[in-house]
Order: C-alpha cells, then sequence, then structure tokens
C-alpha cells in the first residue's frame, strides 16, 4: 500500500540547531500519529516541513509516492490539509466565506464556489458547532471559536492527510475531545491520515496509533503509543519526573 505521508532520511534544521536528523516516518491511511516534545523542540517547524511549506536539509517528503514538487501546490492541497498553531485572518471575512476556502484547490481557476461547496462548508460548521454563525466576521470570533472554524475549514476542503498544529489550541475540555473525536473518525472511516503536535500525552495515547517524540537536539524517537509513551521516555522527553496512571482502559501522565 502506498503511504498516505513518508519521511525518508528528512533533516530539517533551524539555523545551525536540528530538529531531526535522518527522521524515517510513514502514514498508512486511517493512521493517527502525534508529535510531542518540549516547547521549542521543533514540532511546528517540523509539520510545516512534512506540510511542504520548508525546505528540507536533507532527505525527502513523499505524499501517496510523490514529491511536493512533482505535485504542484494545487494537487497537494487536494491531498494534505495543513493546520497552523494559530489562525491570522489577513481581513476580515465571514465564517462561511473562510470555511468555502477549503474547497479552492477543488475549483478550476476562473470557478466561484458552487451550492454543493456551501453545503460542504455549512455541514462542516455544524460539526463544530458554529451553526448559526455563519454571517459573522472572523475577528467577533472567541479563541476557541476561531478554531473550531479553521477545523471546519479543513473538514471543507476534504484532504486524505490531516496535519494538525497544535489543532486542541484554545479548546474547552468538551470541544477538545469532540475535535479528536471526528478526526478519529475520518481516519475510521475515510481512511484519512493524521498528524497532530500535541501537549498532552494522556490524549495522545488514547486518540493516536503511533508517538514522535523530538528530544530538541536532533535525536527522535518513534512507535506505537503503547511502547513509546510511557513514564520514563516522557520524563526523558519533558525534563520533569511524570507518573502514570490508569483509569478506565486510558493511560495518563500526570507532573510529580
Ligand atoms: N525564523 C526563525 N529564526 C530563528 N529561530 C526560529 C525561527 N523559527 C523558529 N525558530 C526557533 O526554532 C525553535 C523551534 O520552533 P518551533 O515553533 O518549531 O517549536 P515547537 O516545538 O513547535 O514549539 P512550541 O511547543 O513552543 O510551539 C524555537 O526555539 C524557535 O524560537
Amino acid at each position: 500500500m502506498t503511504a498516505l505521508l513518508q519521511a525518508s532520511r528528512l533533516t530539517v534544521r533551524i539555523g545551525d540547531r536540528e530538529v531531526c536528523r535522518d527522521l524515517e516516518l510513514q502514514l498508512q491511511p486511517g493512521e493517527r500519529l502525534a508529535i510531542l516534545g518540549r516547547n521549542g523542540a521543533g514540532k511546528s517547524t517540523l509539520l510545516s516541513t512534512l506540510a511542504g511549506l520548508r525546505p528540507a536539509q536533507g532527505g525527502e517528503v513523499r505524499l501517496q509516492g510523490r514529491s511536493y514538487s512533482e505535485l504542484g501546490p494545487r494537487a497537494a492541497a487536494r491531498q494534505r490539509g495543513w493546520m497552523a498553531q494559530t489562525q491570522a485572518d489577513a481581513f476580515a471575512s465571514s465564517v462561511l466565506e473562510t470555511a468555502l476556502a477549503g474547497r479552492h484547490p477543488h475549483l478550476g481557476r476562473w470557478d466561484w464556489e458552487s451550492g454543493a461547496d456551501a453545503e460542504l462548508a455549512r455541514a462542516a460548521l455544524a460539526r463544530v458547532g458554529l451553526t448559526g454563525m455563519e454571517q459573522r466576521e472572523t475577528p467577533s470570533l472567541s479563541g476557541g471559536e476561531r478554531q473550531r472554524l479553521a477545523i471546519a475549514t479543513l473538514l471543507t476542503q476534504a484532504p486524505d492527510l490531516y496535519l494538525l498544529d497544535e489543532p486542541l489550541a484554545h479548546l474547552d475540555l468538551s470541544h477538545q475531545i469532540t475535535a479528536l473525536e471526528l478526526f478519529a473518525g475520518l481516519a475510521r472511516e475515510r481512511g484519512a491520515g493524521v498528524v497532530m503536535v500535541l501537549h498532552d500525552p494522556g490524549l495522545a495515547a488514547r486518540y493516536c496509533d503511533r508517538a514522535l517524540l523530538l528530544q530538541g537536539d536532533g535525536t527522535w524517537e518513534s512507535g506505537p503509543v503503547a511502547e513509546i509513551l510511557t513514564a520514563a521516555h516522557l520524563s526523558r522527553l519533558y525534563g520533569h519526573p511524570l507518573r502514570e496512571v490508569e483509569d478506565g482502559g486510558s493511560r495518563w501522565f500526570i507532573p510529580c
């Protein structure tokens, strides 16, 4: 099976600092991967490299077997969606218009969005609880509402691969679980691949199949969450002792 995402011998640097050296990564349809690490370890930098938005210093990234230069930006945007850590609105537009921007990679150069596109956008807004807010201007949204709009825009884009930089930022606990369940459903039902930068290893253990730990010095570890997300690994990763607690079949990690 062709991997949705493959990174081979990927080396990413910021100045003379290494984020990862010779990273090997494969994501198959339906798989969810969590990226964890300390602040400044380079998680966002790696994610934007995986999204083809930043050049790698070595190795390569392929989407369903093709490099970003082979695909070109429009085809790449039909295959992978990227959610930035913060949502910047260059100018005010309505909630519905913002969600509809997710359809742009699917339209011809001179096409307008159709009624069917608007239906997709409205359905996506409904899935994140923004029905009734379609005509609101984006600067008037709260932080959590703006984040849910970013998720709705990605749902409207409907790529095969979702690259999410801290998708739970600004969300209350209930909306965090709703968002994680939503991406779990896309993986299960549509075979979507999901890569998420997360700061909660308990949620990563519950909602991802595999985890990638970025140590901040170019070294990394990855594997199934059962093997990688342990108190010993995580204590070393964060430089603070953590204790593992099991409850109702889920594993949680508590700072000591
Ligand atoms: N253009 C830049 N010039 C200099 N340093 C940069 C630049 N971009 C990022 N950095 C630095 O690179 C490091 C990695 O940044 P990155 O945003 O990828 O980290 P992160 O792991 O996502 O962090 P966080 O958990 O805080 O979001 C940080 O120390 C950051 O200050």
